[in-house]
C-alpha cells in the first residue's frame, strides 16, 4: 500500500493543448478557430497558411502531445501512479470540449489540468482558463454535472523541464563548428505577445518576462558551469502577429541576429525556452524562418530542443501532480523549483492574466465553478 502513489482528491489529468491541422484541409478552418474575435489582419492569416501548407498542412502538435501522452501513462503506470490522463486542445479535435464530456462520462470529479504552456500570460494561462470554462458551461447546458477543474502551477522553473532544455542546449553548441563555439551567444525565444499583456501577466504583473529571464539565467549558469565557457545570453522575441500599431515585446530573434552578426559574434545557439515542443511556432519560425535569415548573413546558428515529451518531463508532470494533490489534502509538499522566483501559485488568483474582455475563467480564485 505504502509504494501506491496517492493522487487524492483528484481522479484525472486533463492535458490541454492548443492543437493544430492534421492536413491541408485543415488550415483554414483551425486558423478561424484561433483567430475568432482577435483582430489578426487578413494578410498575416494567409501568411500563416503558407507556413502550415509548407509542411503539408500538418502541425506536429498533435503527435507531439499523442507522444507526450504516452510518456506521461508510462511514467504514472511505472511509478504505481493510478490516475488516467486525458487530452482536449482549444483549436481542433481532439476539442476540450468533447474531452470534458467523455470525463464526466467517465464518472471524473477532480481534473487537475497540464496546459502545454509553462508561463504566466493572458494567452499562455487565462486563456486556457477561459475555454475550460466555455466547456463545463457546454456541459451544464447538456444536462451533465461538470467536474471540478484545477490547473497545475507554472512549470517553467521546475527542474525536471530546466533539466532537458540545459542538455538541449549542450547538444546544439556540440552542433555548431567548433571555432565558434566558445564565442557564440545563447539567444533563448520565447512567443512575442502584445507589451500591455506582458505588462498585466501574473498576479502583479510582469510575470511573464520576469519568468523567463530567470529560467534563461539557470540554463546559462548551468551551461557555464558544464563548459567552462561563459557566453553572453539574451531573451528575445518570435512569432509577432497582430497589427503593426500595437506594441509587441521585441527585439525579433531575426533582427536579434543581425544585430549580433553585426557585432561580430561568430554564431548562436537558438534556445526555444518559451515552449514546451517542437511545433509550428519552432520549425517554421525558427528553423525555416530564422534560420534562413542566419544563412544569409552567414551567422552559424544551431536550434536547441525543446522538452516534448522527454521522460524527465513527464517525470516532472507526476511529481507536480502529486505535490498539488498533497497541498489539497491540506499538506505541506516540497515544491522544487530552480532559479530566484520559487514556486509560482497553485489557484491563480482574481483578475491574474487578464484579457482585453472580462470573460469567465475556471481553475482559479474567480472562477465561477467550485
Ligand atoms: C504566448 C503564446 C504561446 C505560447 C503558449 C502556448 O503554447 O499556448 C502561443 C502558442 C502557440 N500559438 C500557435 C499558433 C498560433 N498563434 C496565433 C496567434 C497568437 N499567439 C499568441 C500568443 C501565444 N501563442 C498571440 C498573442 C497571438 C495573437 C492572437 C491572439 O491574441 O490570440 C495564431 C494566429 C496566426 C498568427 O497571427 O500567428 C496561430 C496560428 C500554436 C500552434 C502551433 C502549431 O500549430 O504547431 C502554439 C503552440
Ligand atoms: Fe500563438
Amino acid at each position: 500500500m505504502s509504494d501506491v502513489l496517492d493522487a487524492r482528491p483528484y481522479d484525472a489529468l486533463l492535458l490541454l493543448s492548443f492543437g493544430g491541422p492534421e492536413g491541408p484541409e485543415d488550415v483554414v478552418p483551425f486558423l478561424e478557430n484561433v483567430t475568432r474575435g482577435r483582430g489578426i489582419p487578413r494578410e498575416r492569416l494567409a501568411e500563416v497558411g503558407q507556413h502550415y501548407h509548407l509542411f503539408g498542412g500538418v502541425s506536429p502538435i498533435n503527435a507531439q502531445n499523442r507522444e507526450l501522452l504516452a510518456a506521461l501513462r508510462e511514467d504514472f503506470a511505472a511509478h504505481g501512479l493510478d490516475l488516467p490522463v486525458y487530452w482536449g486542445n482549444r483549436n481542433w479535435a481532439p476539442y476540450l470540449t468533447d474531452t470534458l464530456r467523455e470525463m464526466a462520462k467517465d464518472g471524473r470529479r477532480r481534473v487537475l489540468t497540464l496546459a502545454t504552456s509553462a508561463y504566466a500570460s493572458y494567452s499562455g494561462c487565462r486563456q486556457y482558463r477561459e475555454n475550460l470554462a466555455d466547456a463545463l458551461a457546454a456541459l451544464e447546458r447538456e444536462g451533465l454535472a461538470p467536474p471540478r477543474v484545477d490547473k497545475l502551477r507554472h512549470y517553467f522553473n521546475h527542474p525536471g523541464f530546466v533539466r532537458p532544455v540545459t542538455d538541449g542546449v549542450l547538444a546544439a553548441l556540440a552542433e555548431l563548428p567548433a571555432a565558434v563555439r566558445d564565442g557564440a551567444h545563447l539567444v533563448f525565444t520565447t512567443h512575442s505577445i502584445p507589451t500591455a499583456q506582458a505588462e498585466t501577466s501574473g498576479p502583479a504583473g510582469g510575470a511573464y518576462v520576469a519568468q523567463h529571464l530567470d529560467v534563461a539565467r539557470v540554463i546559462a549558469d548551468a551551461v557555464r558551469a558544464e563548459t567552462g565557457v561563459d557566453r553572453p545570453w539574451e531573451l528575445v522575441y518570435q512569432s509577432r502577429s497582430g497589427a503593426p500599431h500595437i506594441p509587441w515585446l521585441e527585439p525579433d530573434v531575426c533582427d536579434h541576429l543581425a544585430d549580433l552578426h553585426g557585432r561580430g559574434v561568430p554564431g548562436a545557439v537558438l534556445v526555444p525556452v518559451g515552449f514546451v515542443s517542437d511545433h509550428m511556432e519552432v520549425i517554421y519560425d525558427l528553423d525555416t524562418e530564422a534560420r534562413a535569415k542566419a544563412e544569409e548573413l552567414g551567422l552559424p546558428v544551431a536550434r536547441s530542443a525543446t522538452v516534448g515529451a522527454d521522460p524527465r518531463f513527464a517525470a516532472a508532470v507526476r511529481e507536480l501532480v502529486l505535490e498539488r494533490a498533497a497541498a489539497e489534502r491540506g499538506g505541506h509538499p516540497e515544491r522544487r523549483t530552480l532559479g530566484a522566483l520559487g514556486p509560482s501559485h497553485d489557484v491563480c488568483p482574481a483578475g491574474c492574466c487578464p484579457g482585453r474582455t472580462e470573460r469567465p475563467a475556471a481553475a482559479g480564485a474567480d472562477s465561477p465553478y467550485a
